[in-house]
C-alpha cells in the first residue's frame, strides 16, 4: 500500500518527521469565533482565508504534516446549519484543497530561496470522532450510549470518509478516538470502501494507560495491526506528561509508525466549552520531552489543542537540529 510516503517524509525529516499543532488554537488566535456546534469547521463557512493563512503559519514553523480543518466537519452537521448535501460534500473537499493549496505555494516559496530547509509537507484529512461530532463531552469519555453499534459508526463515517478519501490528501488522520468500537468501525469502513490512502488512527486518553472509554491499548492495537490501511497509529489531544508512557505501550503492541501530538495539558470541559488550568505541566515541557518521544519509539510528532506554531517551531529544531525557523514567509 501507499505508505511510502510517510516512510519517505520520516526519512527525509532526519528520522522524526514533524505534525503541526492546534489548529482550531491557531484560529482562534487569528480572531476566528468558534464557539460553534462544528467547533474550527465552522471557519469552513465563515473564514476559510483563516484556514489557509492557520496552515501557512505551521508550515513555516517546520511541519511536514499539515492536517485539514475537517476535525468536526461531518455533513449532519452542516445539514442542521441549513447547507444542501452537495453544499455539505463542497465543504468537506475545500478543507482539503485549502490544505494541498497553503502546501503547494509555501513549498513553491522555499525552492525560491537559496538555502532550502523545508520539506514538502504532506496533507492528511482530519475526521474526528463521533463524540466530536455530538459535541457533549464523550469524546474524552467514549461514552456513546447503549444504543450505538459498530454498524450505527461505520454510517456516520461512511460518506465524510470516501469524500475527503477522493479529494487528494496525502493521508487520512482518525484523530482523538475514543474507544475500541469506533476503532473497529474505522478498521471495518476502510476495507469495505477500499481505501487507498495511507491512514492513522489516533487516540486520546485522560489517565495515560487506557483510551478515554477505560480500555487497553493491547485490546485496540489487536485490532489496528490486522489492517494494512492503517499505517500509523498513535495518540493525540492527550496530556504530555503521559505520552512517554504510552508510546513505550503502544511499541510492545506494535509494528506500525506511531505518531504523538499531545495537547497543552489543559483539560477541556465538555459541558461549559472551555479549558481548565494544565494539572501537570504545558507545552513549553515540550522542549524537554520531545527527544525522549523520539527516543522511545514516536517517529511522528507536533501537538494538538492549545498548541501553537511555536511550539512547533520548537519541537521542529529540537528535532531536525537546525536554527529556528524565521517567519519571514508572508501569504
Ligand atoms: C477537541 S475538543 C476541544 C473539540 C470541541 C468539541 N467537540 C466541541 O464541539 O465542544
Ligand atoms: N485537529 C483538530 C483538533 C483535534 S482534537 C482541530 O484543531 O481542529
Ligand atoms: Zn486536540
Amino acid at each position: 500500500m501507499a505508505g511510502g510516503a510517510v516512510e519517505e517524509i520520516v526519512r527525509r525529516a532526519g528520522g522524526c518527521a514533524v505534525i503541526d499543532g492546534g489548529f482550531a488554537t491557531q484560529l482562534e488566535a487569528l480572531g476566528a469565533d468558534i464557539n460553534d456546534p462544528l467547533w474550527s469547521a465552522a471557519c469552513l463557512i465563515t473564514k476559510p482565508h483563516l484556514i489557509k493563512e492557520v496552515h501557512m503559519q505551521y508550515l513555516e514553523a517546520g511541519a511536514d504534516v499539515i492536517i485539514s480543518s475537517s476535525y468536526q466537519a461531518t455533513i449532519p452537521g452542516f445539514l442542521a446549519r441549513g447547507l444542501r448535501l452537495e453544499e455539505a460534500e463542497g465543504l468537506l473537499r475545500t478543507s482539503v484543497e485549502l490544505a494541498l493549496q497553503a502546501r503547494d505555494e509555501f513549498w513553491k516559496s522555499t525552492l525560491r530561496k537559496s538555502k532550502p530547509v523545508y520539506n514538502r509537507a504532506l496533507v492528511a484529512a482530519s475526521i474526528g470522532s463521533y463524540g466530536a461530532y455530538l459535541a457533549d463531552g464523550s469524546e474524552y469519555s467514549g461514552s456513546y450510549g447503549e444504543d450505538i453499534t459498530t454498524e450505527k459508526l461505520k454510517d456516520f463515517h461512511r460518506r465524510r470518509l470516501q469524500v475527503l478519501g477522493s479529494a487528494g490528501p496525502d493521508l487520512i488522520a482518525f484523530e482523538a478516538i475514543p474507544n475500541i468500537m469506533e476503532a473497529q468501525a474505522l478498521v471495518e469502513l476502510l476495507e469495505e470502501e477500499n481505501i487507498q490512502v495511507p491512514s492513522w488512527i489516533c487516540f486520546s486518553s485522560v489517565d495515560g494507560k487506557h483510551l478515554c472509554s477505560g480500555e487497553s491499548f493491547a485490546d485496540c492495537l489487536r485490532i489496528l495491526n490486522t489492517s494494512d490501511k492503517v499505517a500509523i497509529v498513535g495518540v493525540n489531544c492527550t496530556p504530555p506528561q503521559f505520552i512517554e508512557g504510552i508510546i513505550r505501550e503502544l511499541k510492545k503492541q506494535t509494528k506500525k509508525a506511531i505518531a504523538v501530538y499531545p495537547n497543552s495539558g489543559e483539560v477541556w470541559d465538555g459541558r461549559a466549552k472551555r479549558w481548565l488550568p494544565a494539572e501537570c505541566f504545558g507545552h513549553k515541557s515540550f522542549d524537554v520531552l520531545v527527544k525522549r518521544w523520539q527516543e522511545a519509539g514516536a517517529s511522528l510528532i507536533g501537538g494538538c489543542c492549545r498548541t501553537t506554531p511555536s511550539t512547533i517551531r520548537a519541537v521542529s529544531r529540537i528535532l531536525k537540529g537546525r536554527t529556528a525557523y524565521t517567519a519571514s514567509h508572508q501569504i
